[in-house]
């Protein structure tokens, strides 16, 4: 896992490196500027690009200077540098660099306060202007030149974080940022890149390590983890030579009603593509045709029997929801599970609805149960949120108070557990925003209960492996869409790799 720091965290982990390796904190400054521009170098090889640098006075700018320096060194020509000197202040850092940057002989102009802006003929804009130290939002000559060089509509790579995004937190509404094609971020990406609200600032964002006291960033034990692939390889446990379906469990899925039997047939078979054992569907009678020629693998329970002959001690675990609708017979299934079922169950769809119609019934969850809502079946069970930080604090009070594991599903989906940690998935791609991608999920993560995995466990690497599978798809074949159904074919191939 790759724990994701605040701002002020990352500030001490530069400053215990700084001490503690020992390297200088102008040293320091040098490797992440080499680190940034061996990925310019990577992105943009054509060394008689036009390109100009923006630089603040703070330590941001001084990545820049130092950038300019470096480029200049790998015989890009055609530099031009733009100095923001907007107030008195400027950093150790960034006077050394500039003193560099002066020897070098490249050419540079400064700007100060209520200064025209300069006319700016580069196809690159490299963004230097403010990194992490952003502390208020944008205004002033700032806001003055960042609205300038939007609007000029440049690819912009920001150095460490686009200008005026906030690392962190709520990013105040109708805030200005220095919009940017690729922000080259220094050793984790910033949570805010990991959140919708960034989708509008930042198109891509590549990290590079720094070298940063990685034990002192451990030692912080900061709530927010970056899922990595190795995690997913030392969680999976590979199936032994003499197990037989009785080693993987019995899944239980409730869900579909005559109109949404897809959604059954997806989460079903989803569940015994990633391993289950056996996998039971409790559907409407209708559904029974398209169950077994869809997936004759998967038994069936016929809802309309009454419910209370479902035998719940059969099931290593019950996922409820998916196409489920929220008519009586629904809600009578979800509170007799709820009544009879004391392992952890998967909530998802309209049981999650359902819930949110019945807060006493969400407190009565078996301990450990995991909730897997998207954005707006969140702020239906907790309220509506203004922002998704803002979802992803109420995630972990919630979690921690009614002792479950929430999946708020979203291009990194977050999963936060009972303990309060929020772990951020790694995998998954727009391709995969299609109907029905959700019910795979869900499937997914029942098979993975009925294999023995904790709930966290199941979470973590089921969220991991849906959107391994969607990119082992997506991604090297330049799909734009890929199917649930499709996705599903692929799970066994995307697990053997990771267990093999
Ligand atoms: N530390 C290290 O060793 C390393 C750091 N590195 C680099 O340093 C960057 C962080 O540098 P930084 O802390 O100097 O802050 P930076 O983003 O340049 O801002 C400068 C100053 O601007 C001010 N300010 C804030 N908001 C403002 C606003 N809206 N409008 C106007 N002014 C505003 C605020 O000062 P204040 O106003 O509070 O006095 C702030 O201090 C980081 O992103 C990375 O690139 C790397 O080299 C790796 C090693
Ligand atoms: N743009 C995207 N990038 C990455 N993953 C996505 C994207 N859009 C959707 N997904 C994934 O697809 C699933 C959609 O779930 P959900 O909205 O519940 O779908 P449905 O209700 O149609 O089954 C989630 O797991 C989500 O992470
Ligand atoms: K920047």
């Amino acid at each position: 896992m790759l724990p994701l720091l605040t701002a002020e965290q990352i500030r001490r982990a530069d400053t215990h490196t700084i001490q503690h390796e020992p390297i200088s904190s102008i040293n320091l400054m040098e490797r992440a500027s080499k680190a940034f521009v061996a990925w310019f170098i990577n992105h943009f090889p054509e060394r008689s690009a036009s390109i100009s640098i923006y630089c603040g006075t703070g330590n941001n700018g001084g990545d820049g200077l130092a950038v300019a320096r470096l480029l200049g060194h790998h015989r890009y020509l055609n530099i031009k540098i733009v100095i923001a000197r907007f107030g008195k202040n400027s950093t150790a850092d960034f006077d050394i660099n500039f003193e560099r940057l002066i020897a070098t002989g490249i050419p540079y102009t400064e700007i100060q306060a209520n200064d025209d802006l300069p006319e700016e003929k580069s196809d690159i804009l490299i963004d230097a202007l403010l990194g992490s130290g952003l502390n208020k939002p944008l205004a002033g000559d700032y806001l003055r030149l960042v609205t300038y060089l939007n609007d000029l509509q440049k690819t912009v790579v920001a150095v460490d974080v686009p200008t005026g995004l906030y690392t962190e937190g709520d990013q105040p509404k109708d805030s200005v940022v220095l919009k940017a094609d690729l922000a080259i971020t220094f050793q984790q990406p910033k949570l805010s890149f990991l959140l919708p609200g960034s989708g509008g600032h930042v198109d891509h964002w590549q990290c590079v390590n720094i070298g940063l006291d990685e034990r002192f960033i451990r030692s912080l034990d900061s709530p927010y983890q970056y899922i990595e692939e190795k995690d997913i390889r030392q969680m999976l446990k590979p199936r032994t030579r003499f197990s037989n379906k009785g080693t993987f469990g019995h899944a239980l899925i409730i869900a579909g009603q005559p109109e949404t039997m897809g959604a059954a047939l997806l989460s079903a078979s989803a569940c015994a593509h990633a391993g289950a054992g056996l996998t039971t569907a409790c559907i409407p009678e209708s559904g029974l045709t398209a169950l077994n020629t869809y997936q004759p693998e998967v038994m069936a329970i016929v809802r309309g029997v009454k419910v209370a002959d479902i035998n719940w001690e059969k099931f290593s675990s019950v996922a409820i929801g998916p196409g489920l609708g929220k008519e009586q017979d629904a809600k009578d299934l979800l509170d007799d599970l709820i009544a009879n079922f004391k392992k952890p169950v998967v909530v998802d769809a309209d049981a999650l609805n359902l819930l949110a119609d019945d807060p006493e019934l969400l407190k009565k969850l078996p301990a450990n149960s995991i909730l897997t809502p998207h954005m707006k079946e969140f702020d239906r069970l907790f309220g509506e949120h203004q922002s998704w930080w803002a979802r992803v604090r109420t995630a972990i009070v919630k979690a921690t108070e009614l002792k479950i594991c929430i999946v708020l599903k979203n291009s990194y989906t977050v999963i936060v557990t009972p303990e309060g940690k929020a772990y951020f998935n790694s995998t998954s791609n727009a391709a995969m925003a299609s109907g029905g991608m959700g019910d795979v999920l869900t499937g997914i993560l029942s098979a993975l209960l009925v294999q023995k995995y904790s709930p966290v466990e199941a979470c973590i690497i089921g969220c991991f492996i849906h959107g391994k599978a969607g990119d082992e798809l997506a991604l090297p074949n330049r799909m734009s869409v890929v199917l649930p159904g499709k996705l599903i074919q692929q799970l066994p191939l995307t697990m053997g790799k990771l267990m093999g």
